[in-house]
């Protein structure tokens, strides 16, 4: 069977461990002659950037499915989640010294430094946002809406492209690609990607980074999967 797109992270999956771009991984992933989708926790104009630069634009789920476009100038779907985000980070401050980053460009979620305990913020909120979560991508801290995630996403990006999110081959590192992974046909994780991640996956890259994405990229074509 041959799977008709990919979807791919961009952050400890197309990059090196210090956030540089792999130049291996965007040159495989530019050559592929299906749609490659970018899915990130960043914001959106940061991966529409990337993906122009990369040569894959202009399909991008960003802030971990709380934004969606399916073309470079074309209106964005933003979902409306960010209230309850808000009132969590509001709270969270009372207890924590928090600093928020890309908060000019988010939208949907707040992303914080990783400078505080996350596992106690985490018990403090409790049940008092229960449509809330924090998660740690290893990049970041998020506190995002449990109603939307990359595979929520992929499942209003693939309704965009005409295709199922089974027809998706997925790749990615990071908790924050779970549901993607899990929702697509066939799944990738980098070398360096959390157990959690491996143990769902179809894959598991020997190399990491993006070296890990190079090599899963070549075993999908000598499988003749893509
Ligand atoms: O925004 C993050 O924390 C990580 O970004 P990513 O989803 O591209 O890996
Ligand atoms: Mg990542």
């Amino acid at each position: 069977m041959k799977f008709k797109a990919l979807v791919i992270d961009i952050d400890g999956t197309i990059t090196h461990m210090d956030r540089k771009l792999s130049l291996e991984a965007a040159a495989k992933l530019r050559s592929l002659d299906i749609p490659v989708v970018i899915a990130t926790g960043n914001v959106l104009c940061y991966a529409k950037a990337a993906a122009k630069l990369v040569g894959v634009c202009c399909n991008i789920i960003a802030e971990n499915g709380g934004v969606i476009v399916d073309g470079f100038d074309k209106e964005p779907i933003i979902s409306d989640v960010i209230h309850e985000c808000e009132e969590a980070y509001e709270f969270l401050s009372g207890t924590f010294d928090l600093e928020k980053l890309d908060s000019v460009h988010r939208m949907t979620e707040i992303v914080l430094r990783n400078n505080f305990d996350v596992e106690e913020a985490r018990q403090l909120l409790g049940s008092r946002f229960p449509g809330v979560e924090i998660i740690d991508t290893h990049f970041a801290i998020h506190i995002k809406s449990r109603k939307i995630n990359k595979g929520t996403g992929l499942l209003k990006m693939a309704e965009l492209m005409g295709l199922k999110t089974s027809d998706f081959v997925a790749i990615g590192d990071s908790v924050n690609d779970l549901e993607m992974l899990e929702e697509a046909g066939f799944a990738i994780a980098v070398g360096n990607a959390d157990d959690f991640l491996k143990d769902i996956a179809d894959y598991v890259s020997t190399e990491t980074y993006g070296d890990g994405t190079a090599e899963a990229i070549d075993f999908l074509l000598s499988k003749g999967l893509i």
